[in-house]
């Protein structure tokens, strides 16, 4: 089973006067990892249920492997989209709601969930009502990934884990996603967590699509520059500056555009280190503005 493609061509979603997603255009590629970033309200949540069929967009064409999502039952069971605590019964057994979840998904995959569950300190025998916070999004993180959908898409699951929990299911997708690949969104705004995990990348902004991309396309727009204060600040001069920060007696500043291949061996030459833009720098600088 290989993943899915989503083609999402000027597509406007609206509630009531607020357009939620506003002619965004942008495709995922099969068998990646896709990260859906944005801000508070950049209309992710409501970008990914559109996706999943849970929404009917306002105007515009959302294609997944090539069809129309929308009241797809043959699609349907391919796409899995996991909000907070992957949308449970709160009072069955976890253990009942899974076998649940396993009926409506060909393939789910049970020895993983079981081990998904003891990887999260997770009772089978517990209610989803009863657990903390961060063990619901746990819960959804084991029906996430279990579910091994074709089209996984995890909008912000992670809300109130603890951090070592994060990273455990940092780990546990990707490992998951090496032996199975399939199409993987993760919507974020902790994009310093997830970056490493991303092969492609959506900025979403205002409802738009600001930027869209592989994740080292992106990285290759901008340049960091470390060294001596004084040549970073000249190799600097005129382009534009994402960000600056102090280590001790060198100074890292962070570019965008500007710095090309001949640029940076010229300046490596003259001692300034060039490495690629930080994503959380370019997201930062791209969508702080109140545009
Ligand atoms: N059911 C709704 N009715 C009216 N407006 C809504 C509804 N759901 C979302 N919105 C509005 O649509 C816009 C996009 O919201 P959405 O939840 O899609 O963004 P988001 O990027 O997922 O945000 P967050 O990161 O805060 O979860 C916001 O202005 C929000 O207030």
């Amino acid at each position: 089973m290989t993943g899915l493609t989503v083609e999402v061509e000027d597509l406007s979603v609206h509630h009531g006067e607020v357009r939620a997603v506003d002619h965004a255009t942008f495709t995922l590629p099969a068998d990646s990892v896709t990260g859906l970033l944005g801000r508070n309200g950049s209309g992710k949540s409501t970008l990914l249920s559109a996706v999943a069929s849970m929404r009917r967009p306002t105007s515009g064409r959302i294609l997944v492997d090539g069809e129309d999502p929308f009241e797809n039952e043959a699609l349907m069971e391919r796409i899995c989209l996991v909000r907070e605590a992957g949308d449970l019964l709160p009072d069955e057994r976890i253990v009942t709601n899974l076998a649940y979840v396993a009926t409506a998904r060909p393939t789910w995959d049970d020895d993983l969930a079981g081990r998904l569950l003891d990887a999260f300190r997770l009772d089978p025998r517990a209610r989803p009502r009863q657990l903390s916070r961060g063990a619901r999004s746990a819960l959804g993180v084991v029906v996430g990934i279990a579910s091994r959908a074709p089209l996984t898409m995890l909008d912000e699951v992670y809300l109130g884990m603890d951090a070592p929990s994060r990273y455990r299911f940092y780990e546990l997708l990707l490992d998951d996603y090496a032996e199975h690949p399939r199409t993987i969104v993760l919507s974020s705004h902790l994009i310093q967590e997830v970056e490493r995990l991303l092969e492609h990348v959506v900025v979403l902004h205002e409802g738009r699509a600001l930027l869209t991309g592989s994740a080292d396309e992106l990285r290759a727009r901008g340049a960091t520059l470390t060294g001596r204060p004084a040549d970073v600040d000249a190799a600097a001069a005129g382009l534009t500056v994402l960000s600056e920060r102090h280590l001790g007696p060198t100074k890292q500043t962070t570019v965008l555009d500007g710095v090309d291949a001949a640029r940076a061996a010229a300046l490596e030459r003259s001692g300034v280190e060039v490495g690629p833009v930080d994503l959380q720098d370019l997201f930062v600088h791209l969508t702080g503005r109140n545009s």
